[in-house]
């Protein structure tokens, strides 16, 4: 179905205007020519064309692909960027005005994306600017890979390689190359560079509809940046196997579009086309480059991973190669100040892992004292069914917890403790069961190691207080009374640390009901199976009750009460659970035993 797509605009016929007002405004480097609403030039504050002595390097196109070109204006790359409106390109007056504004002696160089009316265009005032007396070359880069040779005259597409050249020729300017030397360094990039592009969507023209071209579950597969439709359309695949086709496509032989075969060095660019986020594209990079190194026998030289020719708000990237020398490499290595070509990405590359710091002293504790005993004692048997039915119960839950957790905080409350839960079950072939001191402060390293958020902080506390009480005994088999003094420690230790109290709508809220319970029983002399599960019963009625409760503490404190009423705080449900599970796992295996 087409829908009115959403933005934050004013009227769709100023957006160029304004979008240039905005990167001036933010970048003291940069500066637009007077001439609103027909001529947008985006142009370098410290060059006047009169004493320019650098070739001047003038590139632009159509807007919509932002931060192309206007963001890539600075020195080491473009002197100037011609905006067009939003994806037709700049009238010649406007290509003109940029020629005047920047070139001088050394003459200018314009860098066209394929695209006809670039191309007449650029070309037109190339003509009328030569006429004036400039010295004027221009480099065509029609880098698209997706479609086999056109048949007609319109040629390849001009993609986000372009950007490869436009820093290649703004570095050879700067290094004071002449304007033919300049031109031969832009045009050779130009044909060392192929692209292709993927989409998930349709990109929304401001003031217009969505087109609903795409379905759900469909990608389109070699499109251009205008929002034209792609080559092919397809089932939407992992990112490994859609990475795999791009590469496959681009350094095809039969089209032979770039001439890199194995053995070549090559640049890699993962261009975002405006919606995709950063994550995506990194994964994409991630994948890209040992599929060029393995499966292509290529070296990878430099990765460059980000948004630098979008098409609006599309979801998508494309992928372009670049065969590289060390001519190349140094260009692109350059130092520029043109805000949105990324830093950090020169240079080679160190090995890219290297092995976690292990803390200065290891623990003195024997390996044996740490790793499960070949013979359980009725404490070790016990403790083990209580942990796995508690880390269960919690496996259970992660679903409900999530869903309460999505309504009352960022909903990964479920995930973030099934991990924990995951990984304890996973861990206890070697936890030290008879030593039930020990068997808490590893449970507590297994949370430390998988489980983060608030809940990951919070039980690693809980474990790291219920050790420190309970290796105060000396004792490795634990009466229930010093049981209830852990939990007690455990809930002061959170209080503290966390600064939440009973009401605050926590964990505390199932944790402290339980704890007085338990105490209370055991001092009325209750058997200790029974004191546990009163207690994981109050843990329950606690966990509920936080449905009435104002939240103070954690993410909750931001949401209404309204919403709040709907659900009990996830954290102490998930506490009341696993508490509870363990409490009737107990009773049952004593009830087993006796
Ligand atoms: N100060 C606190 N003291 C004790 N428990 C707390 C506190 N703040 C939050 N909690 C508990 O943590 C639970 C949320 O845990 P979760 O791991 O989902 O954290 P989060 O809110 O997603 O934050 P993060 O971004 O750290 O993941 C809440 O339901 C609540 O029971």
């Amino acid at each position: 179905m087409a829908f009115q797509g959403k933005k934050l605009i004013n009227d769709p016929n100023d957006v160029v205007t304004e979008f240039i007002e905005g990167l001036v405004e933010t970048y003291p480097g940069l500066q637009y020519l007077d001439g609103f609403p027909e001529v947008k030039v985006v142009l370098r504050a410290d060059v006047s064309s009169a004493a320019y002595d650098k070739v001047a390097i003038i590139s632009g196109g159509g807007s919509g692909h932002e931060p192309a070109h206007a963001g890539y204006v600075g020195e080491g790359m473009l002197t100037a960027a011609i905006c067009g409106d939003v994806f037709a390109s700049p009238p010649v007056d406007s290509i003109l005005a940029g020629i005047r504004a920047v070139t001088g002696s050394m003459g200018c160089l314009l860098i066209v994306k394929n695209y006809t009316g670039d191309r007449l265009n650029f070309g037109l005032a190339a003509e009328q600017a030569k006429s004036e007396g400039y010295k004027v070359e221009t480099v065509i880069v029609g880098d698209d890979c997706a479609l086999p040779p056109p048949r007609g005259i319109a040629g390849r597409r001009g993609l986000a390689g372009t950007i490869l050249v436009h820093k290649v020729a703004g570095a050879a300017a700067a290094a004071g190359l002449s304007l033919a030397d300049v031109a031969a360094e832009a045009k050779c990039a130009s044909e060392m560079v192929g692209t292709m592009g993927v989409a998930l969507s349709v990109c929304t023209l401001p003031g217009q509809v969505t087109s609903d071209r795409l379905g759900p579950g469909k990608m389109e597969l070699g499109l251009g940046i205008h929002g034209e439709p792609g080559a092919a359309m397809a089932d939407i695949q992992p990112v490994d196997v859609v990475v795999s086709h791009v590469l496959n496509q681009i350094l095809s032989p039969e089209t032979n579009y770039v001439p890199i075969t194995r053995g070549n060095r090559v640049v890699l660019m993962i261009n975002g086309l405006g919606a995709t986020p950063i994550m995506e594209l990194m994964i994409a990079s991630g994948k890209a480059v040992p599929k060029l190194q393995l499966e292509h026998g290529l070296a990878v030289d430099r990765v460059y991973t980000g948004s630098f020719m979008t098409s609006l708000d599309m979801a998508g990237f494309s992928i372009s190669i670049m065969k590289a020398d060390e001519t190349i490499l140094q260009r692109l290595d350059a130092a520029t100040k043109a805000p949105y070509w990324p830093v950090g990405v020169d240079g080679n590359h160190p090995p890219a892992k290297i092995p976690v710091p292990m803390p200065p002293s290891r623990s003195t504790k024997s390996d044996e004292s740490l790793s499960l005993p070949p013979q359980l004692n009725q404490q070790g048997h016990i403790l083990e069914v209580a942990i796995e039915a508690a880390a269960n119960a919690i496996i259970n839950l992660r679903d409900s917890l999530n869903e309460w957790d999505s309504k009352v905080g960022d909903g990964d409350c479920g995930s973030t403790m099934y991990r924990g839960a995951t990984a304890i079950l996973e861990d206890i072939r070697n936890y030290p069961l008879n030593d039930a001191a020990e068997t808490v402060n590893e449970i507590g390293s297994s949370i430390r190691r998988i489980m983060g958020g608030t809940s990951g902080i919070i039980y690693n506390i809980f474990c790291k207080a219920a050790y420190a009480q309970l290796k105060a005994s000396s004792q490795p088999v634990v009466t229930a009374k010093q049981w209830a003094e852990a939990l007690e420690a455990s809930i002061t230790a959170i209080s503290k640390y966390g600064g939440a109290s009973a009401g605050y709508r926590t964990l505390l809220d199932a944790l402290i009901p339980a704890s007085a319970m338990l105490q209370e029983r055991l001092n009325a002399g209750d058997d200790p199976c029974v004191a546990f599960v009163l207690s994981s019963e109050a843990a329950l009625a606690g966990a509920e009750s936080t449905k009435h409760m104002q939240a103070q503490a954690g993410r909750s404190t931001y949401v209404s009460g309204e919403i709040l009423a709907s659900v009990p705080d996830p954290g102490a449900m998930a506490a009341a659970s696993w508490y509870r599970a363990a409490a009737l796992a107990v009773e049952d295996k004593s009830r087993a035993s006796s």
